[in-house]
This record gives C-alpha cells, sequence and structure tokens, in this order.
C-alpha cells in the first residue's frame, strides 16, 4: 500500500515559513505584502477557489484584494484595472483567475502583468527563467512549485536516475513541471493528447504527474510497483450516494486501485491543491521581500 502525501501538511509548513516573513515585513518595513485576485465572470467553481485564496492571504497577514469584475466585462476595462496593479506600489502580487470568459484575449492579460509581480509565473520572463536554469531571480508558477515540494519530500532533492512523466503541456502546469523535474536531474518525458500508447509511457516511470482533467484516467496497470504519483486533476463529478445533485472532487487517478501500487501518492482532495494556494502566498512574500529590499525566504 502507497504512503498518501499530506498536501495539507505541507501547505501548512509553507504557511508557517510565508506568515513569518510576512510579519518580519511588517515589524521592519511597515509594509504588508500586497496581493490582489481578479475574477472575472461568476463561474462557481473559480469563486470557491478564489475565496480560498483571499482567506488564506489574510491569514498569512497580507493586505488581500479581491476585483470580481461582471463577465461582460471588455478587454480594455479589464487590462486598465491590471495597469492599475503594476502600478500600485502597495500590490506586489496580481493573480488573474483563469479561465477568462471566450471573449477575453487571456494571454494579452497575462503578459501584461508585470513580470516581478507575476505570481502565477506565466510572463514571458519568468517561463524562460525556468527553461534557461534561473531558479533564483524569476518566480515559477504555484501548482509545479507546490507539486515539486510534495516530490522532494517522498524522494529528496536530487532525482539522478529516476524517470518523470508528465501527462500534459500547458503553460500553466505541465511545461513548467517538466522543466523542474528536469532540473532536478530526472529523465523527463512529456506526454499528451496526441500521445500513443500512454499506458505503457506511464508504466517507465519512477514519477507519475498527471494534469489532464479527466477523471480518474490513470488506472493502475499503468502504474510502475513502487512509483511516486503526483494527482493534480481537479475534477468534480455527481455522487448520487451523497444525496440528489451532490458532487464530489476526484483526480486524474484512479486513487483507489493506484494506492495499491505506487510507493507514495497524492490524494484528491488534499494532495497539490492545497499546495498550489500555499505557493502563491510564498510568491507573494517573496514578491514583497524584492520590492522592499529584504531577505527572500526560502521554500
Ligand atoms: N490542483 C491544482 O492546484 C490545479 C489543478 N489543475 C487541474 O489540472 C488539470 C490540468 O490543468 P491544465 O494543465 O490547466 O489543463 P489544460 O486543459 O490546459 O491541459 C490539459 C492537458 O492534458 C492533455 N490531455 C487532454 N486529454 C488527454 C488525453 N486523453 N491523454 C493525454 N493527455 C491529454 C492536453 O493535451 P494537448 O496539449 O494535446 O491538448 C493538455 O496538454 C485540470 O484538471 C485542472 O483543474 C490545474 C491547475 C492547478
Ligand atoms: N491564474 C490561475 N492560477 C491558478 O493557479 C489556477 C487558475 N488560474 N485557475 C484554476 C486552477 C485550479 N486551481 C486550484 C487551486 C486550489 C485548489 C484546491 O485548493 N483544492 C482543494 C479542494 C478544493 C475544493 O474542495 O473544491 C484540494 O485539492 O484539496 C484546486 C485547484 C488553481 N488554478
Amino acid at each position: 500500500m502507497a504512503t498518501v502525501i499530506d498536501g495539507k501538511l505541507a501547505a501548512e509548513k509553507v504557511i508557517a515559513t510565508v506568515t513569518q516573513a510576512s510579519a518580519a515585513l511588517e515589524s521592519q518595513k511597515g509594509v504588508r505584502p500586497g496581493l490582489a485576485v481578479v475574477i472575472v465572470g461568476d463561474d462557481a467553481a473559480s469563486h470557491t477557489y478564489v475565496a480560498a485564496k483571499s482567506r488564506m492571504a489574510k491569514q498569512c497577514g497580507f493586505n488581500s484584494i479581491q476585483h470580481s469584475l461582471p463577465g461582460d466585462t471588455t478587454q480594455e476595462a479589464l487590462e486598465a484595472l491590471v495597469s492599475d496593479l503594476n502600478a500600485d506600489p502597495a500590490i506586489h502580487g496580481i493573480l488573474v483567475q483563469l479561465p477568462l470568459p471566450k471573449h477575453l484575449d487571456s494571454e494579452r492579460v497575462t503578459q501584461l502583468v508585470t513580470s516581478e509581480k507575476d505570481v502565477d509565473g506565466l510572463h514571458v520572463v519568468n517561463a524562460g527563467k525556468i527553461a534557461t536554469g534561473d531558479f533564483e531571480t524569476g518566480l515559477v508558477s504555484c501548482t509545479p512549485a507546490g507539486s515539486m515540494l510534495l516530490v522532494k519530500q517522498a524522494l529528496g532533492d536530487d532525482l539522478s536516475g529516476l524517470n518523470a512523466v508528465v501527462i500534459g503541456r500547458s503553460n500553466l502546469f505541465g511545461k513548467p513541471m517538466a522543466l523542474l523535474l528536469l532540473a532536478a536531474n530526472a529523465t523527463v518525458t512529456m506526454a499528451h493528447s496526441r500521445s500513443k500508447d500512454l499506458a505503457s509511457i506511464c508504466k517507465n516511470a519512477d514519477i507519475l504527474v498527471a494534469a489532464v482533467g479527466r477523471s480518474e484516467m490513470v488506472k493502475a496497470d499503468w502504474v510502475k510497483p513502487g512509483a511516486t504519483i503526483i494527482d493534480v486533476g481537479i475534477n468534480r463529478i455527481p455522487a448520487p450516494e451523497k444525496g440528489e445533485g451532490k458532487t464530489r472532487l476526484v483526480g486524474d487517478v484512479a486513487f483507489a486501485e493506484c494506492e495499491k501500487v505506487a510507493g507514495s501518492i497524492t490524494p484528491v482532495p488534499g494532495g497539490v491543491g492545497p499546495m498550489t494556494i500555499a505557493m502563491l502566498m510564498a510568491n507573494t512574500v517573496v514578491a514583497a521581500s524584492r520590492a522592499l529590499g529584504v531577505a527572500v525566504p526560502k521554500f
């Protein structure tokens, strides 16, 4: 039976460091880290995540500001808000919740966020820094950064000799995750919707990371015995057993069967999700520390 990796506990440790660093900033500089979260439209799941982020930011002692814009917001209005936040010295981190409504150009908005405040790590400058091996001066996308902490907790800092497979190649997760694994000396394969025979690609993985968005796609017979599995997927599916119209969260990995084969595995919920929020706080306190010229905490 696999060890279940406790993402909530790992996230609490990150949050403890963030809270300390935030308090130190306030006592040394009289400034609280400022995080602005922008959400457009009324997608229920997005509002749940954003509320959780704002709650955690307050718990860390941040100045937490949420901008909720209506679903028919124009590109110009959204860009004007981001430009204001870029220029606001009280704001150290800006996150524009994705996906945006279809009529908006999310790439333009993402690239408008100044790279120093890009706590999502999506600006080309930050994406380029991790691609070229600079892990010191930029900001790393929260979910890969958090997933990497969980991998290192299970396997140590050096992944030499280990095969890693990442399913999914998004800019938000798959690509940066593959680069972080590569930097830790793993031999990395990136799989995606055009990959052939995913099962046999995965069977070779000492570290298997799934970020697809398909409920319980990874089956036990895809898993190498003893592998470390990181399940990034967040899928809400009907749960009639909980009552009419109820839902539950599942990952991209069939947990119950894979748990019997893997060496360690993250659950959903309680795995990568809490780490994402914790690393958003970490990135914000890092950005604030840089902006104010104080020592930057390590995570
Ligand atoms: N826990 C957390 O904190 C977070 C969770 N997530 C979750 O992770 C999942 C992925 O998110 P994200 O990366 O943003 O999603 P995207 O939709 O941007 O990317 C999905 C990736 O999966 C690939 N894919 C789709 N279908 C298949 C298939 N049948 N076989 C193999 N690969 C496939 C796609 O391939 P192709 O490129 O060829 O289309 C694509 O690269 C979602 O469930 C999301 O909710 C995301 C961010 C944070
Ligand atoms: N610009 C941007 N950055 C993101 O990082 C981003 C985004 N947009 N859009 C959506 C995805 C998804 N995401 C999650 C964050 C936390 C949980 C999380 O805390 N999950 C809990 C459960 C939450 C619940 O019960 O619904 C858990 O897994 O334990 C999940 C998913 C961030 N994303």
